[in-house]
C-alpha cells in the first residue's frame, strides 16, 4: 500500500531552520529579470504570504520551488541543504507540494481517482488498483479535514472551485508534503469559497507544514497569514511579520502607497465624469437609437 513519502533530509531539519530558504535568488529569462536578490525563508508552521500585482515575480518563484525552473544566482536550501531541482518530482520527493489553481485535479476523474492520482494503491502480484482502499482512505483523509464531499465518485470537475482546492490541498497533506505552495487559490472564488479554502490553509499550518500562500489579495493574506513578503518588479519590496504590519499598511504596500499619491496628482484636473465623443467634443452620448431627421 503506499504509504506517507519519506524525506531524506527530514533530520537536518530543526524548528528554527527555514525548511525552505532563498538566499540573494536571482533568475532571468534573457535579458528579463524575472527576480533579482530574493531572500525568503519559509518555516514549519507558518503561513507565508508572497505578494505582489502583475509581473512582479510570484510565478516565477513558485516555479523555482516547485522545480520547474532553475535559479541562475544566489542559494535556494532545502532543510539546509543547497538545491537546484531538475524536475517538479524531485520538488515532490523533498517534500515541497504546489497546488496550481487550474491544474489541480483532473476534471473528469472521481474524487477519489484524483486523490491517488500519481499515488495509486495496488494489490497482487500484478498491481491491480485497490479501489476499495483507496476509496475508504479518501473519505477518510477528506472527513478529517472536515471536507464534505457526499459522493466520492463524483468527477471533481462537477464540484466548486473552493472544493477542488480543499481536495489538492488534503492530497498534498496525506502524501506527506513539508511544504504547500498555493498559486493564488482564492482568486477565481467568491467570498464564501475562499473563506473555506483560507480554512483549509490554516489547517494545514496547523499540521505543522510550510505553507506559501501567493495572492495579490492582502486581505486574504492578512486574514491566515504569519509572515508577509512582497514582490516588486522582481524584487523583494517589503518582508515582515504580523506583529510588525497592519492590514492597512500592507494593504497600502500592495497598492503602492507612494506610486497612487503620483498617480491620483497627475489625474487631478482631470474631469471623470467626462464623456470623449469620437469628434473629440465632450458631451452627453447620443443613443443609436435616437431618430434624426
Ligand atoms: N518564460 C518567460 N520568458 C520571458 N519572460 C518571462 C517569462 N516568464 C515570465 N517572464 C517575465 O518575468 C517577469 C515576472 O513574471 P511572473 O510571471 O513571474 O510574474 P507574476 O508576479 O507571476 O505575474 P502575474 O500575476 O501576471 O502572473 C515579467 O516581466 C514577465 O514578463
Amino acid at each position: 500500500m503506499t504509504t506517507t513519502r519519506a524525506f531524506a533530509d527530514e533530520a537536518a531539519s530543526s524548528p528554527t531552520t527555514p525548511i525552505v530558504h532563498l538566499e540573494n535568488v536571482g533568475k532571468s529569462y534573457g535579458n528579463v529579470h524575472a527576480l533579482r536578490d530574493v531572500t525568503l525563508a519559509v518555516r514549519q508552521g507558518e503561513i507565508t504570504c508572497v505578494l505582489g500585482d502583475n509581473g512582479a515575480g510570484k510565478s516565477t518563484l513558485i516555479k523555482i520551488v516547485s522545480g520547474l525552473h532553475d535559479y541562475n544566482s544566489g542559494t535556494m536550501s532545502v532543510n539546509g541543504q543547497a538545491r537546484h531541482f531538475s524536475s517538479p518530482r524531485e520538488a515532490l520527493d523533498s517534500g515541497i507540494a504546489t497546488v496550481y489553481q487550474d491544474l489541480a485535479l483532473a476534471p473528469l476523474m472521481s474524487v477519489w481517482r484524483n486523490f491517488f492520482l500519481g499515488n495509486e494503491v495496488t494489490k497482487g502480484p500484478f498491481k491491480v488498483l485497490d479501489t476499495a482502499t483507496m476509496k475508504r482512505i479518501a473519505d477518510e483523509e477528506l472527513t478529517k479535514m472536515g471536507i464534505s464531499i457526499p459522493n466520492l465518485e463524483q468527477p471533481v470537475g462537477m464540484l466548486s472551485g473552493g472544493q477542488r482546492q480543499c481536495i489538492a490541498i488534503a492530497r498534498a497533506i496525506y502524501f506527506g508534503a513539508k511544504v504547500l505552495v498555493l498559486d493564488e487559490p482564492t482568486a477565481a472564488l467568491g467570498v464564501n469559497q475562499s473563506g473555506v479554502v483560507l480554512k483549509y490553509i490554516v489547517k494545514a499550518r496547523d499540521a505543522g507544514l510550510g505553507v506559501v500562500f501567493i495572492t495579490h489579495n492582502p486581505h486574504h493574506a492578512y486574514l491566515v497569514g504569519n509572515h508577509f513578503v512582497v514582490l516588486k518588479l522582481g524584487r523583494v519590496a517589503l518582508d515582515t511579520h504580523r506583529a510588525d504590519i497592519t492590514l492597512e499598511q500592507l494593504t497600502n504596500e500592495m497598492a503602492g502607497g507612494a506610486e497612487l499619491e503620483a498617480l491620483s496628482h497627475e489625474l487631478r484636473g482631470i474631469d471623470a465624469g467626462a464623456v470623449v465623443r469620437p469628434t473629440g467634443k465632450a458631451g452627453p452620448i447620443e443613443s443609436p437609437l435616437e431618430k434624426h431627421d
